[in-house]
């Protein structure tokens, strides 16, 4: 099993490695500016990482919160990365994800944010990501996301969103950015999460698609998004959960793909980064270890497949996307 859940800790929050990557509240130092721009989605990786860990974090939940709410944009009831920064769909779900884990939803204006969401969809029934216009199916996924776990999915016009997301599937089964774009894992994850949201996984090739994804698993036992690509931790996530959500999870090797996942922890701070001997980073992190949660690792909490959340809370929510069994 992975070494330490408090070297993950650390590596999440620095503080006892101050010459290593910083993520912690140093918010003068190089790297923390850098990253602003994913600031509210690298929490929402480190923090759900401690989660499934089961690990209390060093920052108060009042923190993480009150740092969220401030990102929520008053005007359009977006929530941007990080104060100053456009809203965008992406980090709105970063953020309503983070305050359903910690059951606070009600510390932000979520009748804007359903608002802005709303304001997002196309007259073909895509999203786009933001005020600046790009369609991509991640966002289709972002909006259904979000509004289910504010219980306002009502808010859109679920059958042409539906509509939209099944032009973008391909011969081979899987999904694209948008209609003709080639299949790609990261967005077939995001079509499948999507159509579980929608309770209609029925529009699947459910064996064509499972075939492509299990095709992923490569020699070293790690999954590449593409074919005759190189293997990456986050295409564990992105593959096993879609072949989860279809029923298909046993079409891997989860023995190969587990001693894969557990080569590209770092052994030093116990977070993993996308192939053995890379330098790890919060979102590689994350989606190893939900990986190692689908293969069924005791240590890890159980995880939702559709939405990249603890199981508990998804439970607690009363939410029931769909799985084929
Ligand atoms: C280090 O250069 C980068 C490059 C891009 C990004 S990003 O645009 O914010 N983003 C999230 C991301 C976060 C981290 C971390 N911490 C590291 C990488 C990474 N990638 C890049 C990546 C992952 N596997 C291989 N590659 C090249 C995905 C990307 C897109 C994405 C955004 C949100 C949700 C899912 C995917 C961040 C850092
Ligand atoms: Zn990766």
């Amino acid at each position: 099993m992975a070494r330490g859940h408090s070297e993950l800790t650390r590596q999440i929050y620095g503080e006892r490695f101050p010459q290593r990557k910083d993520y912690g509240k140093n918010d003068d130092n190089f790297e923390f500016g850098m990253t602003d721009y994913l600031r509210i989605s690298g929490m929402y990786w480190g923090l759900t990482a401690l989660e499934l860990l089961n690990q209390t974090h060093s920052t108060s939940q009042e923190e993480i919160v009150a740092y969220v709410k401030n990102c929520q944009d008053p005007e359009s009831g977006g929530i941007s990365a990080c104060f100053g920064h456009d809203p965008h769909l992406l980090h709105t779900l970063s953020a309503v994800q983070i305050l359903a884990m910690y059951d606070k939803l009600d510390a932000i204006d979520t009748e804007g944010v359903v608002k802005y969401v709303t304001a997002l969809q196309q007259p073909d029934g895509s999203f786009t990501g933001d005020k600046w216009g790009e369609v991509d199916t991640r966002f289709s996924f972002c909006a259904v996301a979000t509004l289910s776990l504010l219980k306002r999915l009502d808010a859109i016009d679920v059958d042409n969103a539906v509509k939209f997301v099944e032009s973008c599937m391909n011969f081979d089964g899987g999904f694209g950015s948008r209609p003709l774009s080639e299949s790609h894992a990261g967005l077939i994850y995001c079509c499948l999460g999507f159509l579980s949201v929608t309770n209609r996984l029925d529009i699947v090739k459910r064996d064509v698609l499972a075939w492509w994804l299990c095709e992923r698993q490569l020699p070293s036992g790690g999954l590449n998004g593409r074919p005759e690509k190189l293997p990456d931790v986050c295409y564990s996530w992105w593959v096993l959960s879609s072949l989860t959500l279809l029923g298909r999870l046993h079409w891997i090797s989860g023995e190969k793909l587990k001693k894969f996942i557990l080569a590209c922890q770092d052994t030093e701070s116990g977070g993993f980064s996308d192939r053995p001997g890379d330098v790890p980073d919060p979102y590689h992190s994350v989606f190893g270890l939900a990986a190692l949660s689908l293969l069924g690792q005791p240590e890890i909490k159980t995880v939702n497949p559709t939405y990249c959340m603890p199981q508990h809370v998804i439970d607690r929510m009363q939410l029931t996307p769909q799985i084929l069994r």
